[in-house]
């Protein structure tokens, strides 16, 4: 797999889907003994009971006919392929991959129609090319987990959450946070409107999706230097990352030194040495950032293309926030190897950059000079937060709706696109700048999807990351605003959170949310509580504005 990743070839293709064969092989063996030799539902150690249900419960390895788990492996890796393989070459001639280029575009370009030229190229080299594998994937990963026991692919992704209510409990969490979604909206609708003009924007109060900053509309922190509404020094600290040249190497220091700061583990040197931190010369790589464990208790890495931006030093935190909880648990036994629900997993970085984000922490490492703490600068500074974690709700909650349906049937192939805009035209409140049709697949142009890498972890650690960040304050004795806090060099926040990253997947996490936060539930009220005083700060800034939130329905595109 990393092989793969870190070299994308027909050789190194074949390799990887012939090894996913063979451990397929061993897990279904191991699966099948544990069932024939123990009738372990009945025993009465939960702790042993746990491991028997891991062990059995084996993902698409279950697939009983090989040469479809043969295929099935081999389509993910060509769909992989296409994504990784994406270049856009412009009517200006450059042409770019989406990391750096198309990225860097997008972040920084106000050009309308160079926007909308990224946007709609990169969704015809990348989704447009797939449709057709998706829906052969479909109906072999389903197979599969079929033959693991579950109704579908959707099934057996819900169960990991171990909670029969866990639908209607994030469905509850979105409608809670939909009022402060749809006033940043209506804030961002109006700036964006008087940047491009009026009539570039749909009457039905839809915001066209390539206007974001970024590929997929789903965090718009690159369009701080459009909203930041006072003028003070800008809390997005690229600029003065690029003046002190700052490495792709130094981002991932400062990170290690903040786990440690905390009394949390060092990254390994295996970590240092096999990482790869940078896009590599002359092969292609997958550059999307991801997280990897080896399962020897040495080899930990992380693979990411890494640009000098603020984005990526959250990100760099992101992903080592994975490792670390990877030495957290690696002497736990292999089935309990995991977080206590998908969704820890994505926190445990984004808990610290929570932290490292601050205009005071910024400024303990000289990444921000003159911090003023006055109420217009605190403003800047949530508002900045919130297009990265308030913005990405809608997105983070419909990518999986959307899968589920597919998986379910209730979308099939001839809907997918129709079904992703409806989702995304009603939650978003974002709309395609040029028609839309089947030929298309836009979901296809998130790596997500072709990776089928499950998405609603995301949407649960954006809120349950909150959770542990008012916990961890509070181990820190941090007195002030929660959006202030600052947990550097907090011990006692160190181990209050590494008591449960120790746990792994060993214990339901109900029980690993209250060892940290006291209560065993996700809380949407720490995410509130944090953004309160911008809440309040957009609702007065948007009182003149009629037309808050948007129609359900997809308006039609400009002909
Ligand atoms: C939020 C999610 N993060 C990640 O993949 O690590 C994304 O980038 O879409
Ligand atoms: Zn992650």
């Amino acid at each position: 797999m990393w092989n793969f990743n870190t070299n994308i070839t027909e050789h190194n293709r074949q390799i990887m889907v012939n090894k996913s064969v063979e451990v397929a092989q061993i897990e279904k063996e191991w699966a099948r003994r544990a069932n024939a030799r123990f009738d372990w539902e009945k025993l009465k150690d939960s702790y042993i009971v746990r491991q028997f249900k891991k062990i059995t419960h084996i993902g698409i390895a279950a697939m009983k006919d090989e040469s479809k788990l043969q295929r099935l492996n081999h389509v993910m890796s060509e769909m992989e392929e296409i994504y990784s393989g994406g270049k856009v070459c412009l009517s200006t001639g450059d042409c770019h991959a989406l990391e750096p280029g198309l990225t860097r575009l997008l972040a920084t370009s106000r050009d309308y129609d160079l926007l909308q030229e990224v946007w709609v190229k990169w969704r015809e080299v990348t989704g447009k090319k797939m449709k057709n594998l998706y829906s052969e994937f479909v109906e072999l990963i389903n197979e599969a987990h079929r033959d693991g026991g579950y109704s579908d692919t959707a099934a057996a992704w819900k169960s990991k959450y171990e909670s029969e209510t866990f639908e209607q409990d994030i469905e509850d969490l979105f409608i809670q946070l939909g009022p402060l979604y749809k006033q940043l909206h209506a804030f961002v609708r109006r700036k964006l409107m008087s940047v491009y003009g009026k009539d570039k924007f749909p009457t039905s109060g839809h915001i066209p999706a390539h206007l974001f900053g970024n590929m997929w509309s789903q965090q718009w922190n690159s369009l701080l230097d459009l909203l930041q509404p006072y003028d003070k020094e800008s809390v997005d600290v690229t600029p003065a990352m690029k003046e002190q040249n700052y490495t792709a190497l130094k981002m991932f220091q400062v990170s290690d030194e903040f786990f440690q700061s905390l009394g949390m583990l060092k990254m390994p040197k295996a970590f240092w040495e096999h990482s790869m931190i940078e896009k590599p010369k002359g092969r292609q790589v997958q550059c999307h950032a991801s997280a990897w464990n080896f399962y020897n208790k040495k080899d930990f890495r992380v693979k990411q293309c890494t640009d000098v931006t603020m984005s990526d030093l959250i990100t760099v935190h992101h992903e080592m926030g994975h490792i670390e909880y990877y030495l957290m648990y690696k002497d736990k036994p292999i089935v309990f190897q995991n977080g206590a629900n998908p969704g820890f997993h994505e926190a445990v970085g984004d808990v610290l950059a929570l932290s490292v984000s601050t205009p005071k922490h910024l400024q303990k490492i000289n990444l921000l000079k003159n911090v003023v703490d006055d109420k217009e600068s605190d403003i800047n500074f949530m508002l900045s937060m919130a297009l990265d974690k308030i913005a990405f709700l809608p997105f983070g909650y419909l990518m999986d709706q959307w899968r589920w349906s597919v998986f379910s049937g209730e979308t099939p192939p001839s809907q997918y696109n129709e079904k992703w805009w409806q989702l995304r035209c009603k939650y978003q409140g974002i709309s395609p700048p040029v028609m839309r049709s089947e030929d298309d697949f836009d979901p296809g142009a998130k790596y997500h999807i072709p990776a089928n890498t499950p998405y609603i972890r995301y949407f649960v650690s954006f809120i349950i990351q909150f959770q542990f960040h008012k916990a961890l304050c509070k181990a820190a004795n941090q007195t002030g605003p929660l959006h202030t806090c600052d947990i550097y060099r907090s011990k006692e926040a160190g181990k209050l959170l590494s008591d449960v990253l120790k746990l792994g997947s060993s214990k339901p996490w109900e029980y690993a949310m209250e060892k940290i936060v006291g209560s065993r539930k996700m809380d949407a009220a720490p995410v509130m509580e944090y953004f309160k005083p911008l809440i309040d700060w957009l609702v007065e800034q948007n009182s003149q504005d009629e037309s808050i939130g948007w129609e359900d329905e997809c308006p039609m595109p400009p002909t």
